[in-house]
């Protein structure tokens, strides 16, 4: 069977035209997974209400962001997907979970080549329902509509493997060389409290307390606070940072229910209050830099901490199209290649 790779990131919308950002983010937050209240009660917070305020406000953000050649989030997938395809004997295409760039012209692309068994790749290190789990159903339902015929493999979740600590940790190690931290924090993208129990298999696990991701479970194949916490902890022990320098939190907060603890941009102003003058923050939960890291943390993050006392500020990037993560997926697409994942 010829086979051949679909990278799956998120997507960004066409332009910072505030009718493009509000075509994608209804999208975006009209999926269930993403929000997950009854339909009738999406359509009447989303079309209602969200989608008439939330575009103009990210369509400026995305402004500060923007590039020449587009959104950032999609031309690193590009250049990724680029030098991953060079090193390959196969087909790569990329596809989008929301936007133009689909996850069924990605297929498409691949079917036009002879594909006839694909290993899907979402490009999120960790597993949540709005993420990771949004692709796989969204990739699986378009494979079985349009495209029954190709067979489909998915690859898991890395958050834990060596390869990526590996690769994170020189990134970072690369980059604190020339700045002297007094603490860094680990900023996963956040999600709301209740899809963690929403995700939990045992229905008992999860209780979002202070042990509970430390203790073994087959909860934590899917428990996205365990698996942030397990990125932290492997980049830890490979970067041997002392403890009482380092900490997590999350960002990117959306509505008023309660999400993922302690919030980023609370932390940020805690720690300038608290006399913490150098502070390098690292952005694990995304492989691309995009809006949620360029604006939110590199940017407004930098301001939040500084007008609270703090003096020196590092945003580190994500792993964009670094050589050494390109070898990594490489390493894992040639053990598919030569092993399929049977899930
Ligand atoms: C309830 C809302 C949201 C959840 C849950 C959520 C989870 C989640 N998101 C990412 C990765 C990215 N999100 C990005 C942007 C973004 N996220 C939300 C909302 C939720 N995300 C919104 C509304 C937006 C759009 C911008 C805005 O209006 O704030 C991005 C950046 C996209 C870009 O174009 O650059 C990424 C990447 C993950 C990994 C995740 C769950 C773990
Ligand atoms: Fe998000
Ligand atoms: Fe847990």
């Amino acid at each position: 069977m010829k086979k051949g790779i679909l990278l799956v990131n998120l997507g960004s919308p066409d332009s910072t035209k505030v009718k493009d950002v509000r075509k994608y983010l209804d999208e975006f937050l009209m999926d269930k997974r993403v929000i997950d209240i009854p339909r009738w009660k999406r359509v009447l917070l989303i079309k209602g209400i969200i989608l008439n305020t939330r575009p103009k406000k990210s369509a400026k953000a995305y402004k500060k962001i923007w590039w020449k050649e587009g959104s950032p989030l999609v031309v690193i997938s590009q250049r990724f997907t680029k030098k991953v395809a060079d090193k390959l004997d196969i087909p790569v295409a990329l596809g989008m979970r929301y936007g133009s760039m689909s996850i069924k012209k990605g297929i498409e692309e691949l079917e036009k080549k002879g594909v006839e068994e694909i290993l899907l790749v979402p490009l999120y290190p960790h597993y949540a329902m709005s993420s990771f789990e949004t692709v796989v159903e969204k990739a699986k339902e378009v494979n079985r509509k349009y495209f029954p015929t190709i067979k489909m493999d998915v690859m898991p979740v890395f958050y834990n493997k060596p390869e990526y600590i590996q690769v994170m940790s020189k990134v970072i190690k690369q980059h604190l060389d020339n700045f002297t931290y007094d603490h860094i924090l680990f900023s996963y993208h956040g999600i709301p409290e209740r899809h963690i129990y929403k995700s939990d298999p045992t229905n008992s696990h999860c209780k979002i307390d202070g042990s509970c991701c430390e203790n073994h479970s087959r909860a934590h194949r899917t428990c996205y606070r365990h698996q942030c916490f397990e990125t932290t902890k492997g980049i830890v022990k490979a970067l041997q940072l002392k403890e009482g320098t380092y900490s997590n939190s999350f960002q990117s907060r959306l509505l008023k229910d309660p999400w993922l603890k302690p919030y980023t941009d609370f932390e940020l102003e805690r720690f300038g209050k608290e006399g913490v003058k150098n502070l390098a923050v690292v952005t694990p939960a995304f492989v691309s830099d995009c809006l949620e890291t360029l604006e939110e943390i590199a940017i407004e993050g930098e301001i939040q901490f500084k007008n609270a006392g703090g003096e020196n500020y590092k945003h580190i990037p994500c792993l964009n199209d670094n050589d050494n993560w390109v070898d990594v997926m490489v390493k894992w697409i040639n053990e598919w290649i030569g092993e399929p994942i049977t899930l």
